[in-house]
């Protein structure tokens, strides 16, 4: 069917407005995980409540509570539940976003500054932290409902909204507040929905669009360890008292080979291997070791197989090691033997794997490490958040109106892929909505989501707009 012609070029003669739109979105630092950024997490809400009433959604703001975070009790910022078009007769698609982002300052390395959006007219990129992951995907929403309203177009089909601020930080409460909902039945915002699309990942290489029908569930946590009773002078107690750094890194070198295995026993156990079919998938897909290199920025693919590099991203679980909380990390070279130290590590899942079927087994693992050690500091593994991985029926009437909407905006039949993040919402909505759900990502493998110097090509933004419009066309006449 594709999307009217009309619609196509609003989004072409409006993309310095659409940018500049991103650009309002970007400069408000929602950074769900830092307590010093939840006001402004939840003046993000606000602000994109606004842009959708502006644009005709019916919009609530959901209360999710509160939780105790870095020492504070702080308000969960707003999920935002909206409803546009209530025709009997259309489909009804339901739409998630994040509008919270990760942490990101200049002297992480960025080239510019991270909340400024910058337009790169050499490599017509746009630059800025949430520019590719949620927020130039939530704004492309924002610009085919914009495009619809100022050209008195009617929607193809009923839109319902789920946009949270707690993604990059567990999700915390959205569960709960999808599940009720749900359970409202036609009274509610959700009654009646047909298939979700969640678009909120990336292509799996630079060239060729993607679906994705997978993501890896998550498991964080955090090993705590203390000692002294406040930061010590190295000269004056060093080899005199346990140090929980030490402790620490001892600890944080247990947990994972420098191949990838996991080395907590019984995790990568958990995973059936694949099968000579499965291996076939891999080999046939677009992608090669060359292209990890390039979005990783440098030549340290974990093996020259291309099979068992995007397996270990696409079907395989990972342990990664992300930082170490009160370590001294500035500049300069400071003698010090900090007190109290947090490792931080998380591990991504895969079906059949759950973060309640791990939990023990890391906690077991840590602390029998720790025991060997006879130390005389205090260690404690602490569970911050999880979420369960999840995977789809590709061949969905939801997955072919989208394979469509790629087709006749990117000339090119997408990319079937398994993305190695998480959203852990994912599968709640399957589960609770009983509906298929499908992954519609806008940006490119080369992104850097979660980087330093994150990006939305130009291009990504403004045919991705048509892509995800297109597909509300598509999906109107699927059967
Ligand atoms: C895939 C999505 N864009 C994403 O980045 N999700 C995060 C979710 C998360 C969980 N804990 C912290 N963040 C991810 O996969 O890291
Ligand atoms: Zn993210
Ligand atoms: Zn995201």
């Amino acid at each position: 069917m594709g999307a009217p012609a009309n619609f196509l070029q609003y989004v072409d003669n409006n993309a310095d407005s659409f940018i500049k739109r991103l650009g309002e979105a970007v400069k408000i630092q929602s950074i769900s995980s830092d307590a010093r950024r939840r006001q402004e997490t939840i003046a993000m809400g606000l602000w994109l409540n606004d842009q959708l009433t502006q644009l005709g959604v019916t919009t609530k703001l959901e209360d999710l509570g509160t939780h105790v975070m870095q020492g504070q009790t702080l308000q969960l910022p707003y999920a935002i539940i909206g409803k546009l078009g209530e025709d009997p007769k259309k489909k009804t698609v339901l739409i998630y976003g994040h509008y919270d982002v990760q942490p990101a300052l200049k002297s992480d390395g960025w080239a510019t500054e991270p909340f400024e959006l910058v337009v790169d007219n050499e490599k017509n990129r746009l630059i800025g932290r949430g520019s590719t992951d949620d927020k130039g995907p939530i704004m492309g929403w924002l610009n085919v409902i914009q495009a619809h309203k100022e050209l008195g177009l009617d929607l193809p089909v009923n839109l319902r909204f789920c946009f949270e601020g707690m993604e990059e930080n567990g999700s915390e409460g959205l569960d709960e507040c999808v599940i009720a909902e749900v359970a409202k039945g036609k009274d509610g915002y959700f009654g009646g929905v047909d298939c979700v699309c969640i678009s909120d990942n990336y292509w799996l290489n630079t060239r060729t669009p993607a679906l994705t029908y997978g993501l890896r569930g998550i498991a964080y946590f955090a090993i705590n360890v203390s000692g002294p009773g406040q930061d010590l002078h190295s000269g004056l107690f060093g080899r005199m008292v346990h140090e929980p750094m030490t402790d620490l890194i001892k600890l944080m070198s247990k947990l994972v080979d420098h191949d990838g295995t996991i080395l907590i026993p019984g995790i990568d156990e958990m995973v059936p291997p694949a099968d000579e079919e499965e291996l076939k998938l891999y080999t046939k897909m677009d992608y090669s070791t060359a292209d990890v290199e390039e979005s990783a920025g440098a030549s340290i693919a974990l093996s020259d197989h291309k099979e068992t590099v995007i397996m270990g991203r696409m079907r395989n679980p990972s342990l990664s090691l992300h930082g170490i909380q009160g370590a001294f990390s500035d500049v300069g070279c400071k003698t010090v033997i900090p007190s109290k130290v947090a490792g931080k590590f998380s591990l991504r899942l895969v079906p059949p794997q759950t973060p309640e079927a791990v939990i023990p087994l890391v906690k077991a693992y840590i602390e029998s490490e720790f025991a060997k050690l006879n130390s005389k500091n205090k260690m404690n593994v602490e569970y911050l958040h999880g979420g369960k991985p999840w995977v789809a029926d590709v061949k969905h009437w939801n997955f072919e109106a989208a394979k469509k909407a790629i087709e006749s905006i990117w000339k090119k039949s997408p990319d079937y892929t398994r993305e190695g993040g998480s959203i852990p919402v994912t599968l709640t909505f399957a589960e609770s909505l009983g509906v298929n759900v499908l992954l519609l990502p806008m940006g490119r493998a080369d992104d850097g989501a979660h980087s330093t110097n994150e990006k939305l090509d130009r291009s990504n933004f403004i045919e991705g707009t048509k892509v995800l419009g297109t597909y509300l066309y598509e999906v109107a006449v699927a059967a």
